[in-house]
């Protein structure tokens, strides 16, 4: 790609709108149901206006962006001779009611959190791995170790992977469009970067990629590498606190800095995503060492290691870690009902609180699945948190206070990890 179509001082115009109707195609309906408008957001020639609705015309940030309108937009707005944010800016593509909802919360976008102290971290090469982000100093469970406005936020639907060989012979018209699809999805990209600042364009395109020899665009195939679940935003409603989004409706961001982060399935750093201030953050889930690395989970850890292992396939490595390389049927089985187990023992937890007594050997098979979870390194996921609850719940009823106060503790420091949305 030619380095001087990335940023050219045309690049931060006014914020007025201009768009670019999307050819008709198939693939398009896919992207927006309705009306094929993508609209850029202070976007240079030759991304000329053509037949837009009245709404996507409107010279404000706050316009009412219709259903079937794609937008490309800065957050927070950046004139061209204004200001740059301090904590920096992200390039957003984003369906237009999700950015309308997004821009009218009160006070959006707030300023980034920042962590206690600077420097806990470095970005250096990791055995095997290419660079990681190592810790710099002693870090407690709980800390915020880095927050950042991410370099762009993308729908995931866009860039999820093509059907497979198989599946494409099975249905070849399936071929073309995801083809022509991907070259569309790529455009937008770039369009996208040349919104970017000089360092943040650069940035981008210093992340890796590990899909060079499939059939990924190149850009697509840095979001693929790169690419966070951004929970907390999405089209349509919203889910009930603390859920997901459904499939094809959340967000994903790729972050200069975060986007460093190796995998592992004994995590000791988790990413949110905050709404209010568009940034991402790193917080710590485990006390961390100076010089140690810090690793986050790409997959869902409550599944089985082949499980685990076809959803780590898209970022083309094996995980070699204990649990992978150890894993067997028991584990994978621990794995699997750790959720429904704990639900179980929730229910059956009422009933133990209305009896007018109970035996504490009831505590056992409770205790026996927390040091099983502990032993599978699950005490970070969020059935542990209810199980502690069964298990402070119990040692009340057994009249055992000290225990259950200990349990409370347990509790009270898994809850302060898990912060959600404000
Ligand atoms: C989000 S990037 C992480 C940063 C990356 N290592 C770099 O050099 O920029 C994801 C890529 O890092 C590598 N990676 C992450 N975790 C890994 C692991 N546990 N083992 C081997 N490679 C890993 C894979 O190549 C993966 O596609």
């Amino acid at each position: 790609m030619k380095r001087g179509f990335l940023n050219t001082s045309k690049s931060k115009k006014e914020p007025h709108l201009l768009a670019t109707q999307m050819q008709e195609s198939d693939e398009k309906r896919d992207l927006n149901k309705s009306s094929q408008n993508v609209v850029d957001i202070a976007h240079p020639a030759p991304y000329e206006p053509k037949a837009l609705p009245p709404s996507t015309m409107v010279n404000s940030p706050r316009a009412d962006y219709g259903e079937g309108t794609l937008a490309v937009s800065t957050i927070p707005e950046h004139f061209e001779d204004g200001p740059a944010d301090p904590d920096g800016h992200t390039e957003w593509i984003v369906r237009g009611p999700t950015l309308t909802k997004t821009l009218n919360l009160p006070g959006f976008p707030s300023p980034i959190p920042k962590p206690r102290r600077q420097n806990m971290y470095i970005i250096k090469p990791s055995k095997g791995m290419g660079l990681g982000m190592f810790a710099m100093c002693d870090i407690k469970a709980g800390d915020l170790i880095l927050s950042e406005r991410p370099l762009l936020v993308y729908p995931i639907a866009a860039v999820q992977d093509t059907p497979n060989q198989r599946e494409l012979l099975r249905s070849p018209t399936q071929n073309t469009k995801s083809a022509s699809q991907m070259v569309e999805y790529e455009q937008l990209i770039e369009v996208t970067l040349e919104r970017m600042s000089d360092e943040g364009c650069f940035a981008f395109l210093s992340l890796a990629n590990v899909h060079t020899k499939d059939r990924s665009r190149p850009l697509l195939g840095i979001i693929k590498t790169n690419g966070y679940e951004a929970m907390g935003i999405g089209d349509g409603p919203e889910p009930p606190s603390g859920g997901r989004y459904g499939p094809g409706r959340g967000y994903g961001a790729v972050c200069e800095l975060g986007s460093r982060v190796n995998h592992s399935c004994l995590p000791n750093v988790a990413f949110w995503f905050k709404r209010s201030s568009f940034s991402m953050q790193i917080t710590a889930i485990k006390d961390i060492k100076a010089g140690e690395e810090l690793f986050s989970s790409y997959c869902d850890l409550l599944q089985s290691a082949a499980g685990r292992k076809a959803a780590l396939a898209i970022y083309r490595f094996e995980c070699k870690c204990a649990f992978c390389l150890h894993a067997t049927p028991i584990t994978d089985q621990l794995r699997g009902e750790f959720a429904v187990r704990v639900r179980r023992l929730t229910k059956q937890c009422e009933g133990w609180i209305r009896a007018p007594r109970v035996d504490a050997t009831i505590l056992d098979p409770v205790l026996q699945l927390e040091k099983d979870v502990i032993k599978e390194g699950l005490d970070t996921q969020p059935p542990y948190r209810l199980l502690l609850g069964v298990i402070q719940v119990l040692y009340t009823k057994l009249g055992m206070r000290e225990k259950a106060k200990h349990y409370t503790e347990i509790r009270r420091r898994f809850e302060a990890l898990c912060r959600e949305e404000e």
